[in-house]
């Protein structure tokens, strides 16, 4: 029984479709620090790789940016790799480019063939959001549009109209990670998650953050999130629980829902 829509990239599905998929976040300061990173999560395998290009001291130079996508591509064993600069906004990293320089990198690195997912803010400039849907167009790469929001946890249908929001703007998966205040927070982000998968028709990944938002890291995914972003090495935002962990979760849950 398939609880989630499967990811493709170049007419292939990801890790054949396997649900959900396992993300692991890159978060080095320096070339070093991300190819360490990358050696020790490549060994756990998970499904997809994110270079949260933002935490990123480099991230000034583009040629610097491309060669180390570059490099990452070739040390990642064919997992695929999504780009991400996520705004202080929306809790990234602070960096000094502005949002036209950040759209050029994105040009450089889609162009450079060595990513399969751009990770674009669905609250940018729509000219802006424009563009990074225009570019995953003409290269072949899939948009996420994303939102964040980690001081609260909209009302559902807030959240569903973010995701259609998304899926208005031409994006080609819609993601939303909030942070929940109280147990009834989680709730509403896994109530969202399963109204949004009859509403529209891209996958959905869905997130609630912080310690009590971790459950949803876990069976998330029975609700419709496609991806659940886990620990390799070191987390990218609260309440990533380990990839081994995950799939020891992962495993139980499967078994039970084919019926023990
Ligand atoms: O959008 C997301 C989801 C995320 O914020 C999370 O909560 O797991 C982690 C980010 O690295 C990623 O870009």
């Amino acid at each position: 029984m398939a609880m989630t829509r499967s990811l493709e990239v170049k007419g292939q599905l990801v890790a054949g479709g396997k649900e959900p998929l396992i993300c692991a976040p890159l978060v080095g300061r320096d070339e070093a620090a991300v190819l360490h990173e990358l050696e020790v999560i490549v060994a756990k395998r998970p499904d997809l790789l994110e270079w949260r290009v933002d935490f990123y001291s480099g991230i000034s130079d583009v040629g610097r940016v491309v060669e180390l996508t570059k490099e990452i591509r070739t040390r990642s064993a064919g997992i695929p790799v999504i780009f991400t600069r996520r705004s202080t906004r929306e809790g990234g990293e602070p960096i000094d480019l502005c949002e036209d320089e950040v759209l050029s990198m994105y040009r450089e690195v889609a162009r450079s063939g060595a990513v399969d997912f751009l990770d674009y803010e669905l609250s940018s400039e729509p000219e802006h959001f424009e563009q990074a849907v225009a570019l995953a167009r003409e290269t072949g790469t899939k948009l996420i549009a994303s939102f964040h929001d980690f001081e609260k946890t909209p009302p559902a249908d807030a959240i569903v109209a973010k995701l259609v929001g998304m899926e208005k703007a031409g994006a080609d998966i819609a993601k939303i990670a909030v942070m929940p205040q109280g147990l009834e927070d989680v709730l509403t982000l896994l109530q969202a998650t399963l109204e949004a998968q009859k509403t529209i028709s891209l996958p959905v990944i869905s997130m609630s953050m912080g310690a009590y938002g971790s459950l949803s890291r876990l069976f998330g995914w029975v609700f419709g999130s496609s991806v659940s972003f886990a620990v390799g090495q070191q987390a990218s935002a609260p309440g990533q629980v380990p990839i081994e962990d995950l799939r020891t979760v992962l495993e139980v849950l499967q078994r039970s829902l084919k019926g023990g």
